[in-house]
C-alpha cells in the first residue's frame, strides 16, 4: 500500500480556458464539478507512461477526460499502463509447498499422458499460460482449453479464437459451472489419442484406455470440468485456488482416464502486470497480495473498459452506477477511499474487497482482462 503513495504525481497543470470550454457539453454534474475544481488525488494511481498527464505540459486533464470518451479498449495501451502501474509495487509471489511438490509429480505422470489437457482462465488466457509448459510437453499432443467462457464477451472470445487459430491452435471453450464444452473436450482427448491403440493392436496388446493429464493454473476450473464430464463430483473443486492437493486419475467410461492435478504456477512470477490479474481473478492465493492495490488497479482498467468504468457524457459507466462515484477522476486509490466512506466506516480494505468481488461475480458486466494485441 505504501508503495503506491509512490506514485502521487504533481498536481495537475491549470486548465486553459479553450480546454475548460470543450467540457461545456458534458451534463455529468460531477465531470463538470471536476473540471471546475481541477483537482486529483495525491494518492491515486493514475498514470501510466501513457497517461503521463502531469509530466508532459502538452496533456492535460481534459485529454485524458477526452480520451476515455473511445469506443474500444485501446488493449496494448492498457497493457503497457498495467506495467508501469505495477511497477513499484510489493511484488506478488506465491509458491505454497504442495506446488512444488506437484510440479515434480506431474513432471513423472506426463510420461503415462497421451494427451495433455492445459486449461487457462478465458479471462486472461495469457497470464494463465505457464512459461515452461511447453518444454515440459515436448512432443506430446495438447489440447488448449479456455474455460469461464460465460465471464468474458462475445467479443473477447472470438478475439481469442481467431488468435490461437492464426497460430494453428485450436482453442476449446468451455464452462466448468455448467459443464458447456466438457463433453467435446472427453471426445477430442479421445480422437486425438486414436493411435495409441492402432499402435498396440499392431503389436498384439489389447487396448487400453486413452490417458489426458488436465493441467494448469490454481483455480481456473480443472476440477471441476472433470466433475462434470464425469456428471459426479470426482475431484474437490471450491471458488479458491489450491484446493486440488494430490495428483488423482479418474476413470470416464471404458476408454478414457483423466489425470487431475493441483494448480500450478511459475515459482517466480517475473512479469508482475500478469500476477496482478492472477490476483484480480481470484487465480493465486489470497495472502500473496496487498488487496488495496489489486484493487485500485482493477478500478483503473476497468475505466478503460467502454461501458463500464468509462466515464461517459451522462455518467453511465457501471462503475458509476454501482458505486456512484466517478472512476475516470479520482483515479483506483482515492475511488477505493470514497467507496470506504460511503460504505465502510472508511475500511479501504474492505472496500477493495468488495470492488474485487463484485468484479468476480459479473456486476459490471463479463469482460476479458487480456486480448491479443
Ligand atoms: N463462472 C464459472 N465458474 C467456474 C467455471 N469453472 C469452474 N468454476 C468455478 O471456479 C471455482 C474453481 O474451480 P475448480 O474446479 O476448483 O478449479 P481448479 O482449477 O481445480 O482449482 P485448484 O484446486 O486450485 O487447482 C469453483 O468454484 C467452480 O465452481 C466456469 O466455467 N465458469
Amino acid at each position: 500500500m505504501a508503495a503506491l503513495a509512490a506514485h502521487s504525481p504533481p498536481p495537475p497543470p491549470p486548465i486553459s480556458p479553450a480546454r475548460s470550454r470543450r467540457h461545456g457539453s458534458f451534463s455529468c454534474p460531477s465531470l463538470r464539478a471536476f473540471v471546475s475544481s481541477r483537482s486529483v488525488s495525491p494518492n491515486a494511481i493514475i498514470a501510466g507512461p501513457t497517461v503521463s498527464w502531469y509530466q508532459k505540459d502538452k496533456t492535460s486533464v481534459s485529454d485524458y477526460v477526452i480520451e476515455g470518451l473511445q469506443e474500444e479498449t485501446n488493449w496494448a495501451r492498457l497493457d503497457a499502463d498495467l506495467h508501469y502501474w505495477t511497477k513499484t509495487l510489493r511484488p506478488v509471489q506465491w509458491y505454497p509447498g504442495h506446488i512444488a511438490k506437484t510440479e515434480k509429480e506431474l513432471k513423472e505422470q506426463l510420461k503415462l499422458m497421451d494427451v495433455v489437457i492445459e486449461v487457462r482462465d478465458a479471462r486472461i488466457p495469457m497470464a494463465t499460460s505457464h512459461p515452461q509448459m511447453d518444454s515440459w510437453l515436448g512432443n506430446r499432443k495438447k489440447i488448449l482449453v479456455l474455460n469461464r467462457e460465460d465471464m468474458i464477451s462475445t467479443a473477447d472470445r472470438n478475439a481469442w479464437a481467431n488468435y490461437f487459430a492464426r497460430q494453428g491452435i485450436k482453442a476449446v471453450f468451455s464452462n466448468g459451472q455448467l459443464g458447456m464444452g466438457a463433453m467435446k473436450l472427453g471426445r477430442l482427448a479421445k480422437s486425438m489419442a486414436i493411435g495409441v491403440n492402432v499402435k498396440r493392436r499392431a503389436k498384439g496388446l489389447l487396448p487400453r484406455p486413452v490417458r489426458a493429464g488436465i493441467v494448469g493454473y490454481p483455480n481456473v476450473g480443472k476440477s471441476s470440468l472433470i466433475n462434470r464430464l464425469l456428471k459426479r463430483r470426482m475431484c474437490p473443486a471450491a471458488p479458491r485456488p489450491g484446493v486440488t492437493r494430490e495428483l488423482k486419475w479418474v476413470r470416464f467410461g471404458k476408454d478414457l482416464e483423466l489425470l487431475d492435478s493441483p494448480g500450478i504456477i511459475p515459482m517466480r512470477i517475473s512479469d508482475q502486470a500478469a500476477a496482478i490479474k492472477l490476483a484480480i481473478c481470484d487465480d493465486i492465493g489470497e495472502r500473496s497480495y496487498d488487496v488495496v492495490d489489486v484493487a485500485a488497479i482493477l478500478v483503473q482498467t476497468l475505466t478503460r473498459h467502454p461501458e463500464v468504468g468509462r466515464f461517459l457524457s451522462d455518467c453511465s459507466g457501471k462503475l458509476f452506477n454501482r458505486y456512484n462515484i466517478d472512476a475516470d477522476i479520482f483515479g483506483g486509490r482515492m475511488f477505493l477511499e470514497k467507496l470506504a466512506l460511503q460504505l465502510f466506516n472508511g475500511d479501504v480494505s474492505q472496500a477493495a474487497f468488495r470492488v474485487l468481488t463484485d468484479f468476480r461475480k459479473g456486476k459490471f458486466g463479463w469482460t476479458a482482462l487480456e486480448r491479443p494485441t
